[in-house]
């Protein structure tokens, strides 16, 4: 990845970013020139998956956008449209004349930048650090792939209507995020003065939640810095807002809205993962353990990636659902 966005390659790939960034300016002078505001948030996201997509797939976001909505427009005419997508759905709210907002095209590609950047990093990486968990205990994992092999049997695959009936998965993912949250700051801006834990914060204040250290709190949390998904086991203790104490996905009106998203998602795919492999820790799988040590960046993510060799555990994978 580095080889590919580095030195020459990068230097190749630069019209398309000086091309952007000249775009990006000129709609601030525009903006400069007509006494307006600029919501910058949107606007440098637009900026940088411009960027993005122009340097991956030769098209601006927009026009790669464009050319989905067309497809799916298309398709919705000669009702020949498959499974319905996000953007079906937001087709469908878009042409709802009875809807009071009425959702515009704008709205749209925003709406589905936003899915794409806020759901894909997170749900990767929480994968990524409850399977360095597991590795890193082996009774743990022995124990989740018992529960598996009990529940869902060795014939077919673990799917998402079999989440209620492993309890001690799911205590799994809530001891990853406890300890691994993949959004470990979240923001809010004060609408009027409060007061919070003895603080006085005026109105119109930034204040960054601790979301990381909440889950690892001595005053809360019995050998806080253990990985112990028994803590969580016949407790009604939760990660979905409600317990302050574990906020992996925020709470209050700005809650993540991909939460049960995340959730199906990280479930099925570690439980998919340690059903059908044992997990080798390293490149020749020759490692005791994996190293737990933090990167830097908005997302949590490791310091080093995890690198290990599946061994198949079920012959043959039992691909059907
Ligand atoms: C493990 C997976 C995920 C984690 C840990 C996570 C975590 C979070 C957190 C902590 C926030 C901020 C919430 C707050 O301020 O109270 C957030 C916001 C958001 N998340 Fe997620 N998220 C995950 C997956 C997803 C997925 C799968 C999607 C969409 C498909 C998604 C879409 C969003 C969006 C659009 C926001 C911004 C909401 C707003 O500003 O009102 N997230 N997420």
């Amino acid at each position: 990845m580095s080889e590919l966005l580095y030195g020459k390659k990068l230097d190749y790939l630069y019209p398309a970013r000086h091309n952007e960034i000249n775009s990006f300016i000129r709609y601030l002078s525009q903006k400069a020139k007509d006494g307006k505001y600029v919501v910058l948030e949107g606007e440098l996201m637009k900026l940088t998956s411009n960027v993005i997509s122009r340097l991956s797939m030769s098209k601006r976001y927009d026009a790669l956008m464009e050319m989905i909505i067309m497809e799916h427009e298309e398709a919705r005419k000669q009702e020949t449209r498959e499974a319905k997508d996000l953007l079906n759905i937001l087709l469908d709210i878009s042409e709802d004349e009875s809807m009071e907002i009425k959702l515009t095209r704008e709205n749209i590609k925003a709406l589905i930048r936003d899915i794409l950047g806020a759901g894909t990093d997170t749900s990767a990486i929480s994968v990524e650090w409850a399977l360095a968990e597991l590795i890193n205990h082996p009774n743990i994992m022995k124990k989740a792939v018992e529960e598996i092999d009990q529940v869902v049997g060795k014939n077919r695959l673990v799917q998402e209507s079999d989440i209620p009936d492993l309890p001690y998965l799911q205590a799994i993912v809530k001891e990853s995020l406890r300890l691994h949250p993949t959004a470990p700051m979240i923001l809010r801006l004060s609408t009027q003065d409060c007061t919070v834990g003895g603080y006085h914060i005026p109105s119109n204040t930034t204040t960054l939640v601790n979301v990381w250290s909440l889950g690892r709190d001595p005053t809360v949390w019995e050998r806080p810095l253990e990985f112990m998904p028994e803590r969580f086991e016949g407790k009604p203790l939760d990660v979905r807002g409600q317990h302050f104490n574990l906020l992996p996905f925020g709470s209050g009106r700005r809650i993540c809205p991909g939460t049960s998203l995340g959730l199906l998602m990280i479930h099925v795919t570690l439980g998919a993962m340690i059903q059908c492999f044992e997990w080798k820790a390293g490149e020749h799988g020759n490692l005791a353990r994996v190293d737990m040590e933090e990167g830097v960046g908005i997302t949590l993510p490791r310091a080093n990636p995890l690198i290990c060799v599946p061994v198949v555990r079920l012959d043959p994978i039992p691909f059907q659902l």
